[in-house]
Protein backbone atom coordinates (compact mmCIF):
# COMPACT_ATOMS: atom_id res chain seq x y z
CA UNK A 1 0.00 0.00 0.00
CA UNK A 2 1.12 3.70 -0.88
CA UNK A 3 2.15 5.90 1.87
CA UNK A 4 -0.74 8.29 1.11
CA UNK A 5 -3.71 5.48 0.86
CA UNK A 6 -6.88 5.44 2.02
CA UNK A 7 -7.84 4.39 5.39
CA UNK A 8 -8.81 0.45 5.96
CA UNK A 9 -11.43 -0.68 8.41
CA UNK A 10 -10.71 -4.06 9.70
CA UNK A 11 -11.41 -3.73 13.50
CA UNK A 12 -10.38 -5.70 16.48
CA UNK A 13 -13.10 -5.70 18.71
CA UNK A 14 -12.77 -8.95 21.09
CA UNK A 15 -12.86 -8.02 24.47
CA UNK A 16 -9.45 -9.61 25.27
CA UNK A 17 -7.99 -6.87 22.97
CA UNK A 18 -9.67 -4.16 25.09
CA UNK A 19 -7.56 -5.62 28.49
CA UNK A 20 -4.78 -5.91 26.18
CA UNK A 21 -4.96 -2.14 25.29
CA UNK A 22 -6.19 -0.86 29.33
CA UNK A 23 -3.42 -3.26 30.27
CA UNK A 24 -0.24 -1.49 28.21
CA UNK A 25 -2.14 1.89 29.23
CA UNK A 26 -1.35 1.54 33.10
CA UNK A 27 -1.95 4.78 34.67
CA UNK A 28 -3.89 6.64 31.96
CA UNK A 29 -7.48 6.07 32.62
CA UNK A 30 -9.76 6.53 29.23
CA UNK A 31 -13.54 6.42 30.07
CA UNK A 32 -15.61 3.34 28.79
CA UNK A 33 -16.28 4.86 25.78
CA UNK A 34 -13.38 6.22 25.26
CA UNK A 35 -11.73 3.50 25.26
CA UNK A 36 -14.07 1.61 22.78
CA UNK A 37 -13.47 4.95 20.64
CA UNK A 38 -9.71 4.32 20.79
CA UNK A 39 -9.83 0.57 20.04
CA UNK A 40 -11.93 1.40 17.09
CA UNK A 41 -9.41 3.95 15.58
CA UNK A 42 -6.39 1.25 16.44
CA UNK A 43 -7.63 0.10 13.29
CA UNK A 44 -8.59 2.83 10.68
CA UNK A 45 -5.98 4.10 8.74
CA UNK A 46 -4.90 7.98 8.94
CA UNK A 47 -3.85 9.51 5.95
CA UNK A 48 -0.15 10.69 5.62
CA UNK A 49 0.11 15.13 5.94
CA UNK A 50 2.67 17.31 4.31
CA UNK A 51 5.74 18.66 6.39
CA UNK A 52 6.33 21.85 4.61
CA UNK A 53 10.07 22.64 3.83
CA UNK A 54 10.46 26.27 5.90
CA UNK A 55 10.91 28.60 3.01
CA UNK A 56 7.85 27.32 1.20
CA UNK A 57 4.47 28.34 1.54
CA UNK A 58 1.37 26.41 1.88
CA UNK A 59 -0.32 28.71 -0.91
CA UNK A 60 2.20 27.27 -3.32
CA UNK A 61 1.22 24.04 -3.03
CA UNK A 62 -0.21 22.29 -5.64
CA UNK A 63 -3.17 21.11 -3.81
CA UNK A 64 -5.67 22.70 -1.16
CA UNK A 65 -4.31 21.93 2.61
CA UNK A 66 -5.24 22.33 6.24
CA UNK A 67 -3.23 23.07 9.10
CA UNK A 68 -1.95 20.45 11.38
CA UNK A 69 -3.05 22.14 14.34
CA UNK A 70 0.40 21.16 16.79
CA UNK A 71 2.93 21.52 14.30
CA UNK A 72 3.02 25.30 11.79
CA UNK A 73 4.90 23.52 8.89
CA UNK A 74 2.60 20.43 9.05
CA UNK A 75 -0.61 20.07 6.82
CA UNK A 76 -3.22 18.11 5.97
CA UNK A 77 -4.13 17.54 1.87
CA UNK A 78 -7.97 18.99 2.07
CA UNK A 79 -8.68 16.08 -0.55
CA UNK A 80 -8.28 12.31 -0.26
CA UNK A 81 -7.38 11.89 -3.57
CA UNK A 82 -4.76 14.09 -3.37
CA UNK A 83 -1.29 11.49 -3.37
CA UNK A 84 0.93 14.41 -2.00
CA UNK A 85 4.19 12.07 -2.94
CA UNK A 86 3.03 11.56 -6.82
CA UNK A 87 3.52 15.52 -6.87
CA UNK A 88 6.09 17.83 -8.73
CA UNK A 89 6.42 19.69 -5.57
CA UNK A 90 7.54 16.78 -3.75
CA UNK A 91 10.16 15.82 -6.26
CA UNK A 92 11.96 19.10 -5.88
CA UNK A 93 12.14 18.57 -2.08
CA UNK A 94 9.09 21.17 -1.28
CA UNK A 95 7.88 18.98 1.48
CA UNK A 96 8.61 15.44 3.44
CA UNK A 97 5.35 13.20 3.94
CA UNK A 98 5.06 11.63 7.44
CA UNK A 99 2.41 10.47 9.88
CA UNK A 100 1.01 13.59 11.54
CA UNK A 101 1.97 11.96 15.02
CA UNK A 102 5.82 12.16 14.05
CA UNK A 103 5.35 15.85 14.12
CA UNK A 104 4.68 16.03 17.74
CA UNK A 105 8.38 15.19 18.70
CA UNK A 106 9.12 18.13 16.35
CA UNK A 107 6.88 20.33 18.17
CA UNK A 108 8.60 19.01 21.67
CA UNK A 109 11.73 20.35 19.85
CA UNK A 110 10.33 23.29 19.01
CA UNK A 111 11.86 22.44 15.43
CA UNK A 112 9.46 24.85 13.80
CA UNK A 113 10.59 28.07 15.63
CA UNK A 114 12.97 30.28 13.76
CA UNK A 115 15.87 30.31 16.22
CA UNK A 116 15.41 27.88 18.41
CA UNK A 117 17.69 25.23 16.95
CA UNK A 118 20.53 27.49 14.80
CA UNK A 119 23.64 26.71 15.69
CA UNK A 120 23.03 23.92 17.98
CA UNK A 121 25.03 21.05 17.87
CA UNK A 122 22.22 17.85 17.65
CA UNK A 123 22.22 13.83 17.92
CA UNK A 124 19.90 12.01 16.62
CA UNK A 125 20.55 8.82 18.48
CA UNK A 126 17.74 6.86 16.49
CA UNK A 127 17.81 8.47 13.36
CA UNK A 128 16.46 6.14 10.26
CA UNK A 129 14.40 6.93 8.03
CA UNK A 130 15.27 10.41 9.00
CA UNK A 131 11.75 11.97 9.68
CA UNK A 132 13.08 14.19 12.45
CA UNK A 133 16.07 14.34 11.45
CA UNK A 134 15.61 16.00 8.12
CA UNK A 135 13.24 18.82 9.78
CA UNK A 136 16.38 19.38 12.34
CA UNK A 137 18.68 19.78 9.45
CA UNK A 138 16.41 22.83 7.89
CA UNK A 139 15.35 24.01 11.23
CA UNK A 140 19.49 24.62 11.86
CA UNK A 141 19.31 26.70 8.94
CA UNK A 142 22.98 25.83 7.38
CA UNK A 143 24.64 26.54 10.88
CA UNK A 144 25.47 24.23 13.51
CA UNK A 145 25.43 20.62 12.70
CA UNK A 146 23.25 17.09 12.91
CA UNK A 147 24.90 13.42 13.90
CA UNK A 148 22.13 11.38 12.50
CA UNK A 149 23.03 7.44 14.23
CA UNK A 150 21.54 4.58 13.16
CA UNK A 151 22.63 1.50 14.01
CA UNK A 152 20.66 -1.10 11.77
CA UNK A 153 23.07 -0.90 8.66
CA UNK A 154 19.78 -1.62 6.17
CA UNK A 155 18.62 1.52 7.40
CA UNK A 156 21.07 3.63 6.42
CA UNK A 157 20.61 4.00 2.91
CA UNK A 158 17.08 5.65 3.12
CA UNK A 159 18.38 7.87 5.76
CA UNK A 160 21.19 9.35 3.80
CA UNK A 161 18.82 9.72 1.30
CA UNK A 162 16.11 11.70 2.80
CA UNK A 163 19.44 13.64 4.26
CA UNK A 164 21.02 14.24 1.06
CA UNK A 165 17.47 15.66 0.11
CA UNK A 166 17.15 18.47 2.26
CA UNK A 167 20.28 20.32 0.35
CA UNK A 168 22.50 20.40 3.66
CA UNK A 169 25.86 19.75 4.66
CA UNK A 170 25.84 19.88 7.91
CA UNK A 171 25.24 16.47 8.88
CA UNK A 172 26.91 12.85 9.47
CA UNK A 173 25.91 9.42 9.86
CA UNK A 174 27.27 7.37 12.60
CA UNK A 175 26.06 3.42 13.03
CA UNK A 176 27.06 3.18 16.56
CA UNK A 177 25.39 1.49 19.92
CA UNK A 178 24.11 4.54 22.07
CA UNK A 179 26.44 3.10 24.78
CA UNK A 180 29.29 2.85 22.91
CA UNK A 181 28.77 6.58 21.33
CA UNK A 182 28.33 7.76 24.95
CA UNK A 183 31.66 6.58 25.57
CA UNK A 184 33.12 8.65 22.30
CA UNK A 185 30.94 11.49 22.45
CA UNK A 186 30.57 12.36 25.94
CA UNK A 187 28.79 15.85 26.88
CA UNK A 188 29.20 16.99 22.85
CA UNK A 189 25.36 18.12 22.11
CA UNK A 190 23.50 20.73 22.96
CA UNK A 191 20.52 18.92 21.88
CA UNK A 192 19.85 15.09 21.86
CA UNK A 193 16.84 13.50 20.14
CA UNK A 194 15.98 9.70 21.15
CA UNK A 195 12.96 8.71 18.67
CA UNK A 196 12.86 5.56 20.57
CA UNK A 197 12.41 1.52 18.86
CA UNK A 198 9.31 0.71 20.71
CA UNK A 199 6.23 -2.04 20.77
CA UNK A 200 4.79 0.53 17.79
CA UNK A 201 1.52 0.03 18.67
CA UNK A 202 0.45 3.20 16.41
CA UNK A 203 1.70 1.24 13.51
CA UNK A 204 -1.56 -1.49 13.69
CA UNK A 205 -3.48 1.11 12.03
CA UNK A 206 -0.89 0.89 8.99
CA UNK A 207 -0.48 -3.39 9.42
CA UNK A 208 3.08 -2.61 9.77
CA UNK A 209 2.36 -4.33 13.50
CA UNK A 210 0.68 -7.32 15.00
CA UNK A 211 -1.29 -7.04 17.60
CA UNK A 212 1.54 -8.88 19.92
CA UNK A 213 3.18 -4.93 20.15
CA UNK A 214 0.37 -5.13 22.98
CA UNK A 215 1.84 -8.02 24.83
CA UNK A 216 3.23 -7.51 28.22
CA UNK A 217 6.75 -9.02 27.27
CA UNK A 218 7.07 -6.64 24.20
CA UNK A 219 6.18 -3.95 26.00
CA UNK A 220 9.00 -4.95 28.61
CA UNK A 221 11.51 -5.78 26.04
CA UNK A 222 11.03 -2.23 24.31
CA UNK A 223 11.20 -0.09 28.12
CA UNK A 224 14.53 -2.01 28.67
CA UNK A 225 16.14 -0.76 25.36
CA UNK A 226 14.51 2.38 26.08
CA UNK A 227 15.76 2.67 29.28
CA UNK A 228 19.30 1.59 28.15
CA UNK A 229 19.71 4.19 25.41
CA UNK A 230 18.43 6.99 27.28
CA UNK A 231 20.91 6.13 30.11
CA UNK A 232 23.35 6.74 26.57
CA UNK A 233 21.31 9.79 25.81
CA UNK A 234 21.91 11.62 29.17
CA UNK A 235 26.26 11.16 28.46
CA UNK A 236 25.84 12.39 25.25
CA UNK A 237 24.31 15.91 26.80
CA UNK A 238 26.22 18.72 27.49
CA UNK A 239 25.11 20.54 31.13
CA UNK A 240 22.36 22.52 30.27
CA UNK A 241 21.38 20.65 27.27
CA UNK A 242 18.05 19.31 25.89
CA UNK A 243 16.98 16.01 25.44
CA UNK A 244 13.53 15.03 23.54
CA UNK A 245 11.90 11.39 23.55
CA UNK A 246 9.29 10.01 22.03
CA UNK A 247 7.46 7.22 20.70
CA UNK A 248 5.19 5.97 18.73
CA UNK A 249 3.69 4.02 20.96
CA UNK A 250 0.80 3.72 24.14
CA UNK A 251 1.97 2.08 26.77
CA UNK A 252 2.74 3.98 29.51
CA UNK A 253 5.67 1.77 30.40
CA UNK A 254 7.12 2.98 27.81
CA UNK A 255 6.33 6.63 27.63
CA UNK A 256 5.82 8.64 31.06
CA UNK A 257 7.54 5.83 32.84
CA UNK A 258 10.87 6.53 31.35
CA UNK A 259 10.52 10.30 31.75
CA UNK A 260 9.81 9.66 35.28
CA UNK A 261 12.67 7.27 35.59
CA UNK A 262 15.08 10.22 34.12
CA UNK A 263 13.45 12.76 36.42
CA UNK A 264 13.80 10.39 39.19
CA UNK A 265 17.47 9.53 38.83
CA UNK A 266 18.76 12.67 37.34
CA UNK A 267 18.97 16.64 37.18
CA UNK A 268 16.31 17.19 34.58
CA UNK A 269 13.62 19.40 34.49
CA UNK A 270 10.84 18.77 32.30
CA UNK A 271 10.08 21.78 29.59
CA UNK A 272 6.71 23.14 29.33
CA UNK A 273 5.54 23.82 25.53
CA UNK A 274 2.81 26.35 25.58
CA UNK A 275 1.44 25.00 22.10
CA UNK A 276 1.06 21.16 23.23
CA UNK A 277 -0.85 21.98 26.62
CA UNK A 278 -4.04 20.55 25.07
CA UNK A 279 -1.54 17.62 24.55
CA UNK A 280 -0.65 16.91 27.81
CA UNK A 281 -0.54 13.72 29.11
CA UNK A 282 -2.67 13.42 32.21
CA UNK A 283 -0.09 11.79 34.22
CA UNK A 284 3.82 13.14 33.63
CA UNK A 285 4.68 17.03 33.51
CA UNK A 286 6.39 18.01 30.19
CA UNK A 287 4.75 14.84 28.21
CA UNK A 288 2.32 14.91 25.27
CA UNK A 289 0.29 12.45 23.94
CA UNK A 290 -1.26 12.32 20.67
CA UNK A 291 -4.21 9.74 20.19
CA UNK A 292 -5.74 8.31 16.96
CA UNK A 293 -9.17 9.00 18.03
CA UNK A 294 -8.85 12.43 19.45
CA UNK A 295 -6.16 13.99 16.82
CA UNK A 296 -6.62 11.94 13.52
CA UNK A 297 -3.04 10.19 13.00
CA UNK A 298 -1.19 7.07 14.08
CA UNK A 299 -0.96 8.53 17.71
CA UNK A 300 2.68 9.65 19.87
CA UNK A 301 4.17 10.42 22.39
CA UNK A 302 6.59 13.30 22.81
CA UNK A 303 8.56 14.83 25.87
CA UNK A 304 11.38 17.89 26.32
CA UNK A 305 13.52 18.17 29.24
CA UNK A 306 16.30 20.27 30.02
CA UNK A 307 19.49 19.18 31.93
CA UNK A 308 20.55 21.01 35.25
CA UNK A 309 23.82 23.53 34.65
CA UNK A 310 25.86 21.11 36.51
CA UNK A 311 29.71 20.44 35.54
CA UNK A 312 31.33 17.35 34.00
CA UNK A 313 34.04 16.89 32.04
CA UNK A 314 33.12 16.71 28.18
CA UNK A 315 35.75 15.06 26.00
CA UNK A 316 38.34 17.18 24.23
CA UNK A 317 39.77 16.28 21.00
CA UNK A 318 42.96 17.25 18.84
CA UNK A 319 41.71 18.52 15.51
CA UNK A 320 42.27 15.76 12.84
CA UNK A 321 45.02 15.82 10.02
CA UNK A 322 43.74 17.00 6.85
CA UNK A 323 41.90 14.36 4.51
CA UNK A 324 43.37 15.31 0.98
CA UNK A 325 40.70 14.65 -1.56
CA UNK A 326 41.02 11.63 -4.29
CA UNK A 327 39.74 13.90 -6.81
CA UNK A 328 39.48 17.74 -7.92
CA UNK A 329 36.46 18.62 -7.39
CA UNK A 330 36.51 22.04 -9.49
CA UNK A 331 36.00 20.50 -12.60
CA UNK A 332 32.62 20.32 -11.51
CA UNK A 333 32.01 23.17 -8.40
CA UNK A 334 32.93 26.48 -8.03
CA UNK A 335 35.82 27.14 -5.36
CA UNK A 336 34.23 27.12 -1.93
CA UNK A 337 34.56 30.69 -0.23
CA UNK A 338 36.11 28.86 3.16
CA UNK A 339 37.64 25.07 2.45
CA UNK A 340 35.20 22.36 3.38
CA UNK A 341 36.33 19.26 5.57
CA UNK A 342 36.64 16.37 3.78
CA UNK A 343 36.42 12.31 4.58
CA UNK A 344 35.31 9.45 2.75
CA UNK A 345 36.05 5.70 1.85
CA UNK A 346 37.41 4.09 -1.06
CA UNK A 347 34.72 4.96 -3.60
CA UNK A 348 32.86 7.96 -1.75
CA UNK A 349 34.12 11.20 -0.63
CA UNK A 350 31.84 13.67 1.53
CA UNK A 351 32.66 17.25 2.45
CA UNK A 352 31.52 19.04 5.51
CA UNK A 353 31.97 22.72 6.57
CA UNK A 354 35.02 23.40 7.97
CA UNK A 355 33.72 24.40 10.95
CA UNK A 356 31.80 21.09 11.91
CA UNK A 357 32.65 19.80 15.29
CA UNK A 358 36.40 18.48 15.67
CA UNK A 359 35.25 14.86 16.39
CA UNK A 360 32.75 13.94 13.33
CA UNK A 361 35.44 12.30 11.52
CA UNK A 362 35.83 9.82 14.81
CA UNK A 363 32.79 8.66 14.12
CA UNK A 364 30.55 9.10 11.03
CA UNK A 365 30.36 6.52 8.15
CA UNK A 366 28.70 8.83 5.98
CA UNK A 367 27.62 12.49 5.18
CA UNK A 368 27.41 14.62 2.65
CA UNK A 369 28.51 13.07 -0.56
CA UNK A 370 30.67 14.88 -3.19
CA UNK A 371 31.74 12.18 -5.43
CA UNK A 372 31.53 8.80 -5.87
CA UNK A 373 33.74 6.26 -7.47
CA UNK A 374 32.92 3.92 -10.26
CA UNK A 375 35.70 1.94 -11.40
CA UNK A 376 38.95 3.59 -11.72
CA UNK A 377 36.38 6.95 -12.66
CA UNK A 378 35.21 8.76 -10.03
CA UNK A 379 31.68 11.53 -11.06
CA UNK A 380 30.35 13.79 -9.08
CA UNK A 381 27.38 12.81 -6.42
CA UNK A 382 23.72 13.21 -6.59
CA UNK A 383 23.82 14.31 -3.09
CA UNK A 384 26.36 17.17 -4.06
CA UNK A 385 23.45 18.11 -6.82
CA UNK A 386 21.24 18.62 -4.10
CA UNK A 387 22.71 21.07 -1.96
CA UNK A 388 21.32 24.25 -1.25
CA UNK A 389 22.93 27.65 0.21
CA UNK A 390 26.39 25.47 1.00
CA UNK A 391 29.94 25.97 -0.10
CA UNK A 392 29.64 23.52 -2.78
CA UNK A 393 28.04 24.95 -6.04
CA UNK A 394 27.52 23.46 -9.65
CA UNK A 395 29.77 25.12 -12.08
CA UNK A 396 26.73 24.45 -14.86
CA UNK A 397 22.96 25.07 -14.27
CA UNK A 398 19.90 24.51 -16.49
CA UNK A 399 16.40 25.17 -15.97
CA UNK A 400 13.67 23.24 -17.26
CA UNK A 401 9.83 23.87 -17.38
CA UNK A 402 7.39 20.83 -15.81
CA UNK A 403 6.73 18.76 -18.85
CA UNK A 404 10.82 18.12 -18.88
CA UNK A 405 11.51 18.37 -15.58
CA UNK A 406 8.55 15.05 -15.27
CA UNK A 407 10.87 13.67 -18.20
CA UNK A 408 14.31 14.14 -16.23
CA UNK A 409 12.49 12.79 -12.98
CA UNK A 410 11.50 9.75 -15.19
CA UNK A 411 15.25 8.90 -16.06
CA UNK A 412 15.15 9.69 -19.29
CA UNK A 413 17.51 11.78 -20.97
CA UNK A 414 16.50 15.35 -22.20
CA UNK A 415 17.74 17.95 -24.40
CA UNK A 416 21.10 19.98 -23.11
CA UNK A 417 23.04 22.74 -24.65
CA UNK A 418 26.06 22.50 -22.82
CA UNK A 419 28.60 19.89 -22.54
CA UNK A 420 29.72 17.84 -19.46
CA UNK A 421 28.11 17.50 -15.42
CA UNK A 422 25.28 20.25 -15.09
CA UNK A 423 22.47 20.69 -12.45
CA UNK A 424 18.65 20.59 -13.69
CA UNK A 425 16.95 23.14 -11.69
CA UNK A 426 13.21 23.03 -12.02
CA UNK A 427 12.02 26.50 -10.26
CA UNK A 428 14.90 27.16 -8.79
CA UNK A 429 14.86 23.71 -6.97
CA UNK A 430 17.86 21.22 -7.81
CA UNK A 431 17.10 17.30 -9.08
CA UNK A 432 20.18 15.90 -10.18
CA UNK A 433 23.15 15.56 -12.73
CA UNK A 434 22.65 15.23 -16.60
CA UNK A 435 25.72 15.18 -18.76
CA UNK A 436 25.66 17.23 -21.34
CA UNK A 437 26.91 16.00 -24.84
CA UNK A 438 26.10 16.79 -28.35
CA UNK A 439 22.90 18.29 -27.38
CA UNK A 440 21.50 16.18 -25.06
CA UNK A 441 21.82 15.23 -21.70
CA UNK A 442 22.46 12.20 -20.27
CA UNK A 443 19.85 11.66 -17.33
CA UNK A 444 22.08 10.67 -13.80
CA UNK A 445 19.75 10.40 -11.33
CA UNK A 446 20.12 6.93 -8.93
CA UNK A 447 17.01 4.78 -9.42
CA UNK A 448 16.03 5.65 -6.09
CA UNK A 449 15.76 9.14 -6.64
CA UNK A 450 13.24 8.26 -9.82
CA UNK A 451 9.17 9.52 -10.28
CA UNK A 452 7.66 7.37 -12.46
CA UNK A 453 4.40 8.34 -11.79
CA UNK A 454 3.96 11.91 -11.33
CA UNK A 455 0.30 13.30 -11.16
CA UNK A 456 -0.30 15.97 -14.07
CA UNK A 457 0.76 19.26 -13.45
CA UNK A 458 -2.58 21.51 -13.56
C1 LIG B 1 11.13 4.95 15.65
S1 LIG B 1 12.44 4.57 14.61
C2 LIG B 1 13.14 6.13 14.29
C3 LIG B 1 12.40 6.94 13.29
C4 LIG B 1 13.15 8.18 12.88
N1 LIG B 1 13.59 8.95 14.01
C5 LIG B 1 12.32 9.05 11.97
O1 LIG B 1 11.78 10.05 12.39
O2 LIG B 1 12.24 8.71 10.78
C6 LIG B 1 13.64 3.90 15.70
C7 LIG B 1 14.98 3.66 15.07
O3 LIG B 1 15.86 3.19 16.09
C8 LIG B 1 16.71 2.24 15.52
N2 LIG B 1 17.26 1.39 16.61
C9 LIG B 1 17.02 0.08 16.85
N3 LIG B 1 17.73 -0.31 17.92
C10 LIG B 1 18.43 0.76 18.36
C11 LIG B 1 19.35 0.97 19.41
N4 LIG B 1 19.68 0.00 20.25
N5 LIG B 1 19.89 2.19 19.53
C12 LIG B 1 19.55 3.20 18.69
N6 LIG B 1 18.68 3.04 17.69
C13 LIG B 1 18.12 1.85 17.51
C14 LIG B 1 15.82 1.49 14.56
O4 LIG B 1 16.59 0.82 13.59
C15 LIG B 1 14.97 2.60 13.98
O5 LIG B 1 15.56 3.12 12.82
Amino acid sequence: MSADSTPQNESFDDGSFHDLVGEALGPIHLSADELDAFVTSLSRRHRNVVRLRREVAAESLPFPVVPVPWYPLGYRCESDQTRPSKELAFAAGDYYVQDAGSLLALAALQADQPDVLKHQVVCDLCAAPGGKATAILEALQNTGFLLANEPIRSRVPALLHNLARTGSDRFAISQMDPDDLAKKLTGCFDVVVVDAPCSGQALLSRKRQSISALSPHQIEHSASRQQRILSAATRLLRPGGKLVYSTCTFAAAENEAQIDGLLASHDFTPETIPSLQPYASTVTNGCYRLWPHRDECAGSFAASLIHGETSWSAKTFRSNKPYKSPVSLNQWFNEPAAPDRYFGSDSSLYAIPSDAPVWVERVATQGPEVAHRTGKVWKPAHAAALRRGTSLSSRQTMDVDDEMAAQYLSGAPIPCSDRGWTVVQYQGRPLGWVKGDRGMGKNHLPTASRFTQLATPR
